[in-house]
């Protein structure tokens, strides 16, 4: 897949100062927590036995981090996890680590291996959580260990905030913690959350893997319609029924995407710095993108997690009318998900929205919303991006470019806005397409090699 140079280089820097039990138990420690299932299944449906097992498991795997007198541990909202670890230098503003630990559902039904076995196979550690997010939860809680073990003390202050319910939202575990904070008082000059990767092979006829850093994370409407007409027999339809009237609104939404605004994001930033990597002709086309911005932004449409990127997504994700065969249902309901891409608010897509739908018989109510986030700086000036850019070119030196972008998913970073203006999704991990297929899909996996790396 890469030059073999390359892959010699990079596996000399898996730290050699590790010695072969630790790197062993580190692989061993990430199996187990794969192992134990806790999943979410919806908002307040947890997997609480698996939450308390994991609260235990990492105590048990982990002991120096929790026996050290400079690191305060708490619990909050039952499952989650906050640790204050203390720099030697009080007027340095600390930071903060995120990641989460329950998982979203898995059967064994379309997997290899049973999602939640933690399997080792051809260098490969397989389950639910390896990418999605007990990779991260464990790395930062093996790094630390390790370093405490070689009698490290931080500088810089920092934080690790491990929330138990990601994947529902976070309001039991990241919005508890980031009120704790608050209350306190507590500034925090950056966070590094999930969210981005080294991206391999996303881009057609781009061969370079690339950092991308995600600087916003886009915004989200679940709006349900709701259609109501009077009920009857079904020996004497009327001319529209309640499911016909819904089922063409929802079909307009799908055949109508809401406009790509991505020109006024970080999208065109991510292609302008990419422009001199392509050869002839892409190179001229993306440097001059006053000129085919047009022909680019539909291009890039054509592929979906491109697409993605480039706009407002629109989802279709339940529908639900009729009681029995021979019944005319009284009412329909659809639920629609959009993803608001950082150009654009709630208030503008609810309008958009309305002139798709066009029908005055369809009712819209919005479930929840939230706006996408503001965008972080990526500038010289910003600390917490320059100095991810700096450790991921010493970890990987064969990464030349570090781009700033937009995570297309939600994560617990949103619920810290009020905390820091420098908010960083990334982990440190090359991913591919298929690999990212894999997140809350089949056969979630990661190598034990970038596994090694990201703990790094
Ligand atoms: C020009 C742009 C080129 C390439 C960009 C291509 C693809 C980007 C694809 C994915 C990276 C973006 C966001 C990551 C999305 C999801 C995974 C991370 C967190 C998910 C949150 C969760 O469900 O827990
Ligand atoms: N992270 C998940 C779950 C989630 C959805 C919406 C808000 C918060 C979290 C996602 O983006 O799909
Ligand atoms: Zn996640
Ligand atoms: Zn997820």
């Amino acid at each position: 897949k890469y030059p073999s140079g390359k892959e010699r280089q990079r596996a000399s820097r898996i730290p050699s100062q590790f010695s072969q039990e630790e790197r062993v138990a580190m692989k061993e420690a990430l199996k187990g927590a794969i192992q134990i299932p806790t999943v979410s299944f919806g908002p307040g449906e947890f997997n609480t036995t698996a939450l308390a097992e994991f609260g235990k498991y990492v105590r048990k795997a982990f002991p120096a981090v929790f026996k050290t007198s400079f690191i305060q541990h708490e619990v909050v909202g039952e499952y989650s996890h906050l640790f204050t670890i203390q720099g030697s230098d009080p007027s340095l503003q600390p930071y903060m680590l995120l990641a989460h630990i329950d998982v979203v559902p898995a059967s064994d039904q379309g997997w290899e291996v049973p999602p939640f076995s933690g399997l080792e196979r051809d260098g490969f550690i397989h389950g639910r959580g390896t990418l999605d997010n007990k990779n991260s939860v464990m790395a930062i809680l093996q790094a630390l260990e390790l370093l405490l073990v070689r009698k490290y003390i931080p500088r810089r202050s920092f934080l690790i905030a491990l929330g138990h319910d990601e994947e529902v939202s976070g309001a039991n575990g990241a919005q508890k913690i980031s009120a704790l904070l608050q209350a306190r008082g507590t500034q925090i000059a950056f966070i590094v959350d999930e969210g981005g990767f080294i991206l391999d092979n996303f881009i057609p006829n781009f061969k370079k893997p690339f950092a991308m850093v995600s600087v916003s994370e886009k915004g989200s409407i679940n709006l349900m319609l709701q259609v109501n007409m009077t009920p009857g027999h079904s020996s004497a339809p009327p001319k529209e029924t309640s499911i016909g009237i819904l089922a063409a609104a929802v079909s307009r939404l799908e055949q109508t995407p809401v406009p790509n605004t991505s020109g006024n994001g970080p999208l065109k930033k991510l292609l302008q710095q990419l422009a001199n990597e392509f050869s002839f002709p892409t190179n001229i086309v993306l440097n001059n993108l006053w000129l085919f911005w047009p022909l680019v932004s539909r291009l890039m449409e054509r592929n979906y997690i491109m697409n993605a990127l480039a706009r407002t997504t629109t989802a279709i994700t339940m529908f639900n009318a009729g009681v029995k065969e021979n019944v005319i249902p009284s009412v329909a309901q659809a639920t629609v998900n959009f993803r608001i891409h950082p150009a654009q608010t709630v208030q503008e897509v609810l309008e958009l929205v309305k002139n798709i739908v066009a029908d005055d018989r369809v009712q819209f109510h919005v479930l929840s919303a939230f706006e996408p986030l503001p965008v972080s700086p990526s500038d010289d000036q910003a600390m917490g991006y320059q100095l991810l850019r700096q450790t991921l070119q010493s970890v990987f030196p064969e990464i030349n470019i570090v781009a700033p972008g937009t995570c297309i998913a939600n994560t617990d970073s949103r619920h810290y806005v009020n905390l820091t203006t420098g908010i960083y999704r990334f982990n440190p991990i090359y991913l591919q397409p298929q690999d990212f297929r894999s997140i809350h899909g089949f056969n979630e996996k990661i190598s034990v090699q970038a596994y090694e790396n990201q703990r790094r």
